[in-house]
């Protein structure tokens, strides 16, 4: 008989589900949106309880699009959005909206632990402490709102605080716990001697828990609720983007993938952990066993087409509206946009940065709008890219993921603008993808990630880079990389008009 795992992806735009076979087909899928509030500038949150009802919701959805028979599905194990405050008291309530990845009210409280710990940090952490991070959240709480604080018993992360219901074992999974900068990178343990810096009780820090680890089965109420056998297995997990590399294979060293969810992202793998990008790039532990990888994030990656597209043409179906882009021309009849909607972090971290259009023309028309917003998006991934290649590093090809990479039209265009060929994978769901794959190694079908990534992850379709387009885009991304300090002052005094 046939045997299955779910994979379920946590994002911050919505939760896809993902049912798989043991040869890696994915026979179904669902998925549900849910809000993101943003009740002041520089604020973003989410109530935990939407993803409970969006994860309940889409497996129900899940079932009832196959006749797979539950007792069938063997594992559980997820993908989550990284970095969210999750904080919850002795109970385990949740205290206050969970605050998330893009949330950039901790200017201050990052301000605060590089005067107090600096260099030191980084080496702990391997990280420098910025606004979306959660220490810096943790902080803000503890200044801001001292008597929720004074009630937090424990805080999680929003995929742990899913597992967490669905199974009542409380943990945080490392590649997270990570995200938190508050772990011993190399050392894959909390960091006693950050936690006593910045007075926060460790018994706030859940136990560890490894990726691949079992962490027990589903609670019978939550069988009953989901529809799901309650002898599921459910397994750690990953943070989105470990999983987004899991399910794109990038599992070796000078593999690398770009991943355009609601952030976007440029990631390889590290063997270890002596990768030194002197904190311009983030490193954190991956989710295969010991290894690490190393990433730069754009914050408003597909974020800033979804704005795009709800604020300008609330009413068109998604395809559509990206492939209108076709009709425009590389530099959009001399259009350039800057995807700094909610402030950025690499190469920039600037939580003050807002985005631009430069070069507004009588002539141009909704498509060059269109096309400058995805070039945008796209050479912002091109920044970091030259990160990596200032510290020695060039990819050979890059795998695109996320949903970003339903649309060929920006597949190319990611060929172009970055000289290098694009890999599209038969599904986009990378970190869905990966979150299965985690459940299925841990059930012990594959004795590594490595194996299981040779029957799972599978290549559609390779876009090569166009000669002429690749040298107009060459010049124009020397124009994108000026309006950055051109536009700094200017959009900052513009906040307060917000
Ligand atoms: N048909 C499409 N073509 C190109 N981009 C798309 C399409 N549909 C959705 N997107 C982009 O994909 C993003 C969502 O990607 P996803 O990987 O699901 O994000 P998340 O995991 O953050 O919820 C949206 O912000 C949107 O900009
Ligand atoms: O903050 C980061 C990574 O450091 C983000 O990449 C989040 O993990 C959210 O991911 P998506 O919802 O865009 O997949």
């Amino acid at each position: 008989m046939m045997k299955y795992v779910i994979g379920v992806d946590l994002g911050t735009s919505a939760v896809k589900v993902l049912l798989v076979d043991q040869k890696g087909a994915v026979v179904a899928q669902a998925s549900q949106p849910y809000p993101l509030a943003q009740p002041k500038p520089g604020y973003s949150e989410q109530d935990p309880e939407d993803w409970m009802r969006g994860v309940t919701a889409a497996i129900h959805e899940l079932l009832a699009k196959t006749d797979v028979a539950p007792t069938a599905i063997e594992g559980l194990s997820y993908s989550g959005q990284m970095h969210g405050l999750v904080l919850l008291d002795a109970q385990g309530n949740v205290l206050r909206p969970a605050i998330l990845w893009n949330d950039t009210r901790t200017t201050a409280q990052s301000a605060e632990i590089t005067a107090k710990m600096g260099a030191q940090f980084l080496a702990i952490t391997r990280n420098r402490p910025l606004e979306g991070f959660t220490l810096p959240k943790l902080l803000w709480v503890k200044e801001n709102e001292p008597a929720i604080f004074a009630q937090a018993a424990s805080f999680v992360l929003p995929k742990d605080y899913v597992r967490y219901r669905m199974t009542g074992h409380l943990e945080m999974e490392l590649s997270d716990a990570a995200g938190t900068v508050m772990l011993d990178v190399a050392g894959k343990k909390w960091s006693d001697e950050i936690c006593e810096a910045f007075g926060i009780p460790t018994s706030l820090c859940p136990p560890l828990v490894e990726a691949t680890k079992q962490v027990g089965t589903l609670t019978p109420a939550y069988a009953a609720l989901s529809g799901l056998d309650p002898a599921t297995a459910v397994f750690g997990g990953g943070a989105d983007n470990a999983c987004g590399a899991i399910g794109a294979g990038v599992l070796q060293p000078q593999q690398a993938m770009c991943s355009i969810g609601t952030s976007g992202v440029v990631l390889t793998y590290e063997p270890d952990a002596t990768a030194d990008y002197h904190g311009h790039l983030h490193l954190f532990n991956h989710a295969a066993p010991n290894a690490f990888y190393s990433m730069g994030v754009t914050l408003a990656a597909g974020y800033s087409l979804s704005w795009f597209k709800h604020t300008f043409a609330p009413d068109e179906e998604f395809t559509p509206f990206v492939n209108s882009a076709a009709t425009s021309i590389p530099g959009a009849h001399g259009l350039l946009f800057t995807p700094y909607l909610v402030g950025e972090r690499t190469p920039y971290a600037d939580a003050a940065i807002r985005g631009s259009f430069i070069g507004v023309d009588s002539k141009q028309t909704r498509a060059d709008f269109v096309r400058a917003v995805l070039e945008g998006i796209t050479f912002s991934f091109r920044d970091i890219l030259e990160i990596y290649a200032a510290n020695g590093k060039a990819f050979k090809q890059l795998v695109s993921i996320g949903g970003g990479a339903k649309s060929p039209l920006w597949l190319q265009m990611q060929a172009d603008v970055f000289n290098t060929p694009i890999v599209r994978l038969t599904s986009e769901q990378g970190p869905g993808l990966g979150a299965a794959m985690l459940a299925a190694v841990g059930l012990g079908w594959f004795a590594t990630l490595q194996d299981c990534a040779a029957q799972f992850v599978q290549v559609k379709q390779v876009y090569q880079p166009d000669p002429a387009a690749v040298t107009q885009y060459q010049k124009l991304y020397d124009c994108y990389r000026d309006v950055y300090p051109a536009t700094k002052n200017l959009t900052a005094r513009l906040i307060d008009f917000q």
